[in-house]
């Protein structure tokens, strides 16, 4: 569905941050974007949801395409009517509005109707968000901002959403909540593109996952491979995987994730 190839992405004339990236989102599946600080992950979002111009980047080469419509050129009004929405790194949710009118904004582009639907699937989704809609969302807890933040995402009823650092700054018990949440989205049929530092909660989520590394991908394949990949525990090694979203269920995985804590 949607569709990333050879794209290579500048900002100025010096900073060349990706270097012919390619990957394909399937229909309804969770792509983990993995890698270390400046390794690409946020100018590829940037791109796809059309706000890299707002950072002074510019697509040098390649194309983003959603099924046949290519996107990389448009605005990022254009791309959210596709059905492409982004949560941006640090949720940037109205924190002076209460929780019903952040809600009420991300559905504006839509029909009443639409809006009652999704309304009701955010609520569903985020029970809390129903209980505390009156209050303003700037009390809420970073956990229930980040849902927030999702739900008005879900407002349009997006085909692919796009997650940056959901998990930034989270409290375990919420990241676990947070995954389960992102594997309800996605089998309500929602496409996530989910870039994340926490390799441990991405792998759990995701069905395929690829890993950046200064601008191109170094390594992509199905999650459960990649997880037992020693290329995947090298070159997190020492980074930011975190043991603590690691369950009972696990199984195979679980020997890899404690070797990778370490
Ligand atoms: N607005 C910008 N202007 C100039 N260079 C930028 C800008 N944004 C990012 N870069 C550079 O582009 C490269 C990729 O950065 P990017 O933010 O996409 O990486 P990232 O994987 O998201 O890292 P992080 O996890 O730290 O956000 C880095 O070298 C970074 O310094």
């Amino acid at each position: 569905m949607l569709n990333v190839r050879d794209l290579h992405v500048r900002y100025g004339r010096s900073v060349a941050a990706l270097h012919g990236v390619d990957l394909a989102v399937p229909d309804d599946g969770v792509l983990a974007v993995l890698g270390s600080n400046g390794a690409g992950k946020s100018t590829l979002l940037r791109t796809i949801s059309g706000t890299l111009k707002l950072h002074r980047g510019v697509v040098t080469r390649g194309e983003v395409r959603l099924g046949e419509t290519r996107i990389d050129k448009l605005d990022p009004a254009s791309i959210v009517r596709l059905g492409v929405v982004g949560v941006p790194e640090g949720r940037q949710i109205f924190t002076r509005m209460s929780v019903d009118e952040n809600l009420r904004a991300g559905g504006i582009s839509t029909s009443a109707e639409q809006r009652v639907k999704a309304r009701k699937r955010v609520h569903e989704l985020f029970p809390v968000l129903a209980e505390r809609g009156r209050q303003r969302a700037g009390l809420l807890s970073g956990g229930e901002q980040q849902m927030l933040a999702i739900g008005r995402a879900l407002m349009s009823a997006p085909q692919v959403l796009l997650l940056d650092e959901p998990s930034l700054g989270l409290a375990p018990k919420v990241v676990e909540q947070i995954s389960g949440i992102i594997r309800e989205i996605h089998a309500q049929g929602t496409s996530v593109v989910l870039v994340e530092q926490n390799a441990v909660m991405a792998l759990n989520v995701a069905d395929h996952a690829v890993v950046l590394e200064v601008g191109r991908v170094a390594l992509a394949g199905k999650s459960d491979e990649l997880s037992r990949s020693e290329d995947v525990q090298r070159l997190y090694l020492g980074g930011h995987a975190e043991t603590h979203t690691v369950t009972e269920e696990a199984g195979p995985r679980k020997h890899f994730l404690s070797r990778w804590g370490g």
